[in-house]
């Protein structure tokens, strides 16, 4: 029997939000019925409709194509007050001790872990990904939250004996207001990777979603200020390309941490320039994986279908292009395409579905046009590749389409060589180490790839060659908050998780002390 998740919405809530949103948002009896109607835009302690009365944008919930809410997107006067607050609540919050600091990070871990299952619901109603995901999602967001209030009192400088006494001392210290800019695959969680290492290091965050994804950020903002947080420390501006424009170009903003595509991102950097102020960019990628034919076929095939398949193909790390070594090809496509045809694509609030709905009706036919492209071009379609009609009615205008595997790929086609950013996964067969590591570099692109094999020397020898900023040996797609997760190449610029991101939200300032006396040259 399939148990549907609204049962788990009638337990009570241990820190039940504000009654005036929880009202409005937490009603989620499955999909199709929720609209969401609250302000979502957060500053200086409350949420808040945009001043400025912009033309309305529809957010549409993907599993049924249904209009969700409306977004209101933030102007200038919008983005100034929420920099202003943002730079009140620094001065107070980089004053505070590192324990200090952890100690409202923690409240609010706390809080996302009560509130655990509402946010998923959201975040499965604004993006269409399996209510299994968005759990995983939520509890990394809480992770990755509890993981930097563990190491906000930990940040410390070093300490330089000089001649004659004298001595230097470094401190690290923030920067200041931060910009997050977030895309739609991962709201929640994206909103969370961004802010704990921010707020960690003693800065503010004005952070803007995904105007396709705008629900679940302003929860994140409600629950820093629950836990105790400054008014203005995490504020949510919503918007798109003018909306961020406004951001990094804000003379008040010190740097801009940005999530998604390539071509955004290029702009991003160039805006931040103008400041020069420094950025942190996370962007997309078409990762390569290597299977060669002494792997554990069964974790293989579970490594691809892991590396193709998760938020219904949606993830930047993705490994696209799978390489298999030619004697092992036949065995591995019947067990991947048997597999890929089991998954249970549906209604993503629904415990039994693994498969939901892509973002957005524009996304869904984008991927379905790579498929026809990749079958003009010579691949052969070995399973799905189709849209998908689901049985329940109140489902028909969602954006479903069944998970494709293509084969007879090439390097030269288009599915080979660009980001789709859906569930198609390109299989193409290799014969040398060699070989199979010259191809698999051959991209401008290096977020992420992967190796299956046994033989422990070639998986070290192999991940050492590869260029790509996120190796995973015998697994994929795995990104504990302890390891940095960041791109090579054009996937990216600095890293995101683990201690190194401590130095992408802080500067270090060196201070010289004379013990003796000056020797001056004049
Ligand atoms: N490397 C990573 O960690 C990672 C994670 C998730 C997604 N991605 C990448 O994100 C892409 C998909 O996301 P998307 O479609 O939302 O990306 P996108 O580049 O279209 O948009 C990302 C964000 O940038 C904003 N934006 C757009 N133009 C802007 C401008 N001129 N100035 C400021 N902000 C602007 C958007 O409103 C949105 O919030 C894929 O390429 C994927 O690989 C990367």
């Amino acid at each position: 029997m399939l148990r549907r998740l609204s049962a788990t919405l009638r337990r009570p809530l241990l820190w039940p939000a504000p009654v005036a949103a929880h009202k409005e948002l937490v009603r989620c009896a499955s999909s199709g019925s929720v609209k969401v109607t609250v302000p979502l835009n957060f500053w200086a302690g409350k949420r808040r409709a945009s001043q400025e009365k912009l033309s309305k944008e529809k957010v549409y919930e993907p599993a049924t194509g249904q209009v969700l809410c409306y977004l209101e997107p933030c102007g200038s006067g919008d983005v100034d007050e929420a920099v202003n607050a943002a730079k009140l609540a620094y001065g107070h919050w980089s004053k505070l001790s590192g324990m200090e600091r952890a100690r409202i990070m923690i409240e609010a871990a706390h809080i996302i872990e009560a509130r655990r299952e509402e946010i998923a619901e959201m975040e499965v109603v604004n993006n269409g990904k399996s209510i299994t995901e968005a759990r995983l999602d939520v509890d990394s967001a809480r992770l990755c939250i509890e993981y930097y209030a563990g190491m906000a009192s930990t940040l410390a400088g070093q300490h330089v004996q000089l001649s004659g006494g004298s001595f230097a001392y470094t401190r690290r210290e923030p920067l200041g207001v931060c910009v997050g800019i977030g895309a739609w695959n991962y709201p929640f969680q994206i909103a969370a990777w961004k802010s704990a290492p921010a707020l960690a290091c003693g800065n503010s965050m004005v952070f803007k979603p995904s105007p396709v994804t705008p629900v679940t950020a302003v929860m994140l903002a409600e629950i820093y200020a629950k836990a105790g947080a400054p008014d203005g420390l995490f504020s949510v501006v919503q918007g798109g390309e003018d909306t961020g424009t406004f951001l990094c170009h804000h003379p008040d903003v010190a740097k801009v941490s940005f999530t998604g595509s390539v071509p955004t991102g290029k702009k991003i950097m160039e805006m931040a320039s103008k400041g020069v102020k420094p950025v942190t960019l996370e962007l997309g990628g078409k990762s390569p994986l290597l299977i060669f034919s002494d792997c554990d076929m069964k974790n293989a095939v579970r490594g691809a279908l892991m590396a193709n398949f998760l938020s219904q193909g949606q993830v930047c790390s993705n490994g696209t292009r799978v390489f298999v070594q030619k004697d092992i090809l036949p065995e591995f496509l019947e067990e991947v395409v048997k597999r890929t045809q089991a998954i249970e694509i549906g209604d993503p609030l629904m415990e039994s579905t693994r498969m939901g709905a892509l973002v957005s009706k524009a996304h869904l036919e984008k991927v379905l046009h790579f498929v026809n492209q990749a079958k003009k071009e010579g691949a052969t379609v070995l399973c799905g590749g189709e849209l998908y009609d689901p049985s329940d009615p109140k489902l028909k205008g969602g954006y479903y389409m069944t998970p494709c595997v293509l084969g007879n790929c090439t390097d030269e086609m288009t599915c080979v060589k660009e980001e789709i950013f859906g569930p198609v996964m390109s299989v193409l067969s290799f014969e040398t180490e060699e070989e199979v590591l010259q191809r698999a570099n051959s991209t401008t692109l290096g977020l992420a790839a992967g190796v299956f094999t046994r033989d422990v020397k070639r998986a070290h020898r192999v991940v050492e060659h590869l260029k790509a900023g996120s190796c995973f040996i015998n697994n994929y797609n795995i990104t504990p908050v302890e390891v940095p997760f960041g791109g090579f190449k054009m996937s990216g610029i600095g890293r995101e998780n683990g201690q190194v991101t401590i130095e992408y939200y802080t500067q270090l300032k060196t201070v010289f002390v004379e013990m003796g006396d000056v020797d001056s040259l004049f």
